[in-house]
Order: C-alpha cells, then structure tokens, then sequence
C-alpha cells in the first residue's frame, strides 16, 4: 500500500456512504460508526447497531467492509467490532427509569399461545445479547411462572437506597414478575379493578428492574380492564398482537388491534405474530399442515398496514418445553431459530419506530 496515507476522515467519508437500511440514513449521520483505529496496512472501528438483534448485522458488517476496499484501498485489513446499543422511546417513562422498552403483547382470543410467544421472544432476544424482563399480567391464568420453571418461587423484598424494592425472579437471564406470584394459580383470586390497578402500579414503579432494553408485557386476553390501566400507567413502546389462522381468532386480533390503534390510546402496533400457522409432525419435519387455515395472520397484517413479525408451527416440542419450564428458544434447532427471526423482526420495528 506504500504511499497511501490514510486519515480517520477518509474512513468516515467511505463509511458515510453506508446506508442503514431501515433508517434510511448513513451510519456516520446516525452516529453509530465509533473508536477507529488505524494499524499498518488495517482499519479498526466499532459498528454500534439499534439492537443486539439486528437481522441485518451481516449485511452492515459487508457494506461497511466493501465502501473501505472500494473507496480507500482494496488491500485494507477491515476489522470491525460489531455492538449494539438499544435505543428507547423518546420519552422515557420516569416510573421505570432503567427500562428503555416496554412491549405488550396481547391477543384478542385465549389460548392463542400468547404466553408462549412472550416467553419465547423473551428467550430469543436475551439469546441476541439483550437485557430483558417480563411481566406477566395475564391474571386468567398466569402461565409465565410455570413456562420458565418458577412456579414455586417468590420475589423477595430488598432495600435498595432506603426503599423497599421487589427484586424479580431471574430464570435463564431473564427477570420475571408475575401477578402469579401474588395469587397461587389454585386459588383464582377474583381481581377487581383498583386491587389490579395497585398491583401493576407496583410491579412497574417497586420492581428493581435495574437496566433493561426490553420488557415484555403478558396481557389477558381479550381487551379488559388491565389493558386500560396499563396504557394509562406507562408509555409503551408499542404492541404485538399473536393470533393463529382461524376465523374466530382473527375476528378477535382484530378487537386488539383497533383498542390500540384508537385515537385515545394511539399505542403503535409493532407487529402481527401467527402461532400455530402449520403443524409439523417431529418425524415429517418438512411437512405442513394448515390445520387452521393458510396465512390468515399475514392477511390480517396486510389489510391493516401492520408489521408481520413471522409464523411459529404448531409443534409438540413448543408445549413440552413450556410444561417443563424451559421455552424451547433456550436450545437450538428450527423452531428456536423461528423465534430468533421474529425477535429480530420484532427488535427491527422498534428501532425503526424510536428513530421517527
Ligand atoms: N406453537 C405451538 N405449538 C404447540 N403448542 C403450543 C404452541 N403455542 C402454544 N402452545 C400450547 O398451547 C397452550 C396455550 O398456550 P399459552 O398459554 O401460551 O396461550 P395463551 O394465549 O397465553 O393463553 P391464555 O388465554 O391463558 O392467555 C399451552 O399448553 C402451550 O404450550
């Protein structure tokens, strides 16, 4: 390379041609090109992505790599350090100081695998590099405990800086509050409005959430009183709505869609995730069965202009990794990299929506 000499301005201006797909900006304007270094006859810097979970982390990477060899010198050693920093809504909400996103995730029927999807997508993103938490306040049945084997365990009471803070259970990585750990899952507690009011209040502002890049909320089905206070105590980041193909499910999502589209409550939509989209029997692994219908989630996604996240089959393994308190995303295999996909889909829409 001899007589080349190369400035960090040089760099900046050949990786100011780099666009980041999603936000339609160079990767300089946005700030996320950091630390370059140069060595004899090689280029270092550190690339800092939206989200742990970037699904277009390799094509940055290659772009990145490619604007240096064709705008400075072929010959360059690119050594770039991919890292993440997750972005949080504008205005973050004061009651959970640490916790740059709050995301319900909701559905209009029961038993649609609402929770499975929470529990899963939770998995995927912590497997990503991300922190992230769950609270689980789907009081019809908390299953968010049994999904992640805590069933039988308590969040203590510690004091932190002179006050009393509940310190979330911490199972595989992931920090959990369930309004199961306040009522036993036998003894259905008949909740009434201000007790859940009291409850989520205290789950959100007494929970020692510390740092976290995604908290995930396990609603009820249906659209309840919960759903309400919920928008009405935090600003979230946005909703995922998990439906499956069928007729009755559908009509349903749809319920829990417009309740957070309404102008009163204006909570984004993130996206659409189809559970139970096909059934894949363990010993035909490349056969599907549409035993609820085809695409009816993607459908639903197109006709109201919302993000489709992605499609998780109906598979035994799905439930037996939920009975035995362990989500299946924790392992690999197909189906843990279909949650992978939709988490990184997921974390994608969210970093586009707190860039606008
Ligand atoms: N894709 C799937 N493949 C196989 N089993 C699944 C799948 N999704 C969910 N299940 C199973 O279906 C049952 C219901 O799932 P889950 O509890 O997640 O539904 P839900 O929508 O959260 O229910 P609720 O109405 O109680 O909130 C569970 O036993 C779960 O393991």
């Amino acid at each position: 390379m001899g007589e080349l000499s190369v400035t960090k301005e040089i760099i900046l201006g050949a990786l100011s041609t780099v666009q980041e797909p999603d936000l339609k900006k160079d990767l300089v304007t946005l700030g996320m090109i950091k630390d370059i270094e140069l060595g004899v006859g090689e280029v270092r810097f550190t690339v800092v992505l939206t989200t742990p979970a970037c699904p277009l982390k390799e094509k940055i990477r290659q772009d990145c790599e490619g604007a240096i060899h064709n705008l400075v010198h072929p010959d360059l050693k690119v050594v770039i350090n991919m890292t993440a920093e997750v972005t949080s809504i504008q205005q973050q909400d004061p009651l959970i100081p640490g916790v740059k996103n709050v995301i319900a995730v909701a559905s209009g029927k029961g038993g649609v695998g609402k929770s499975t999807v929470t529990a899963n997508l939770a998995m995927a993103l912590k497997k990503a590099g991300a922190k992230v938490g769950i609270l689980d306040a789907d009081i019809s049945g908390p299953s968010i405990p049994v999904m992640f084997g805590a069933e039988d365990m308590q969040p203590l009471v510690q004091e932190v800086n002179g006050k009393n803070r509940i310190q979330p259970i911490n199972q595989y990585g992931i920090k959990l509050i369930s309004m199961g750990f306040l009522a036993p899952t036998e003894s259905p507690v008949p909740w009434r409005g201000p007790m859940m009011t009291q409850a989520l209040r205290q789950f959100f502002g007494d929970t020692n959430w510390e740092e976290l890049d995604y908290l995930l909320i396990d609603l009820p089905p249906g659209t309840s009183d919960i759903h309400l206070t919920l928008v009405q105590l935090i600003k979230l980041t946005g909703a995922v709505i998990v439906t499956t193909p069928q007729k009755v499910a559908l009509s349903d999502a749809t319920k829990g869609l417009q309740f957070f589209k309404q102008n009163s409550i204006n909570v984004p939509i993130l996206g659409l995730v189809e559970n139970m989209a096909y059934f894949t029997p363990a010993e035909l692994p490349d056969n599907k069965y549409y035993l609820f219908g085809k695409d009816g989630g993607k459908e639903l996604a197109t006709k109201y202009k919302v993000p489709f996240l992605g499609e998780v089959p109906l598979v035994q393994g799905i439930r037996e990794a939920g009975d035995a308190g362990k989500p299946i995303a924790a392992e690999e295999g197909p189906t843990a990299d279909a949650f992978g996909q939709i988490a990184a889909n997921l974390a994608q829409q969210i970093a586009i929506n707190n860039a606008q």
